[in-house]
């Protein structure tokens, strides 16, 4: 589905990811891991083309989309949940959903949304700024989810987030998971809830994929010792 050959990329002169070689199927739920700073998110800003890579390509559904604006990789079915979610605080609830839909061919908001997070169809008319560090962060989700999305690009989705609603993000990976072809890449630091979602993890360190395994085989000392500082 998703393959990413030979990437780097950075900002200005200083290459941030080097050499990163990853591959997504069908389906399938790869995390990303590795300390502050080694990456992460310049890697899923280069896949969602905000960053243009100096080297390497991506391939995506037998379709190359390394030179593709992120409008164009949005209506290829890619959609992206920022770090620090970046909803509009001024805007309803509803409207913030709204605007998820100008990435696909959607007209309506999918009711299954409002099902996988009942607290936003109560808050619909709510500001976004006014909501919860955990409900900002399932509506940011519920926002890419309803242009139905086949890639998904999560960073760091339970970053600061309280257990019961983590808890709920992950219900919702993994009913995806189970009840479409939907693919995710998601950046993550918490080691069980990578065991509970993902199929398979790369852990990157100074900008490099170093370590990667399916997640059944996977040591739990070598990613405590590239997570840690
Ligand atoms: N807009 C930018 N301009 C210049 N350098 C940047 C920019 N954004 C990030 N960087 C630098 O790129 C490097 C990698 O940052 P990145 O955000 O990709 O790391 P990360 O692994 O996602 O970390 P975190 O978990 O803290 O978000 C860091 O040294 C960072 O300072």
């Amino acid at each position: 589905m998703l393959t990413i050959q030979e990437l780097e990329a950075g900002y200005d002169e200083s290459m941030v990811i080097r050499d990163i070689n990853m591959h997504v199927d069908d389906n399938q739920v790869i995390c990303v891991m590795g300390r502050n700073g080694v990456g992460k998110t310049t890697l899923l800003k280069t896949v969602i083309g905000i960053l243009h890579p100096e080297h390497g390509s991506i391939q995506f559904n037998q379709t190359d989309m390394t030179t593709l604006k992120p409008s164009q990789r949005a209506k290829m079915g890619i959609g992206y949940i920022p770090q620090g979610r970046e909803i509009f605080p001024k805007l309803t609830v509803h409207d913030n959903l709204l605007l998820g839909l100008e990435a696909g061919d959607q007209k309506t908001i999918d009711e299954k949304v409002y099902a996988y997070f009942p607290i936003l169809k109560d808050f619909t008319k709510r500001n976004g700024g006014d909501l919860s560090g955990g409900q900002q962060q399932q509506l940011a989700i519920a926002r890419a989810l309803v242009s139905q999305p086949s890639f998904l690009l999560l960073d760091e989705p339970t970053e600061g987030i309280q257990p019961n609603i983590v808890q709920e993000i992950q219900d919702v990976i993994l009913d995806i998971k189970q009840s479409s072809d939907t693919s995710m890449i998601l950046v993550e630091q918490n080691l069980d809830f990578v065991k509970n979602v993902a199929d398979y993890v790369y852990v990157m360190d100074h900008g490099s994929i170093v370590y990667e395994s399916a997640v059944d085989d996977i040591e739990d000392e070598t990613i405590y010792r590239y997570l840690s500082v």
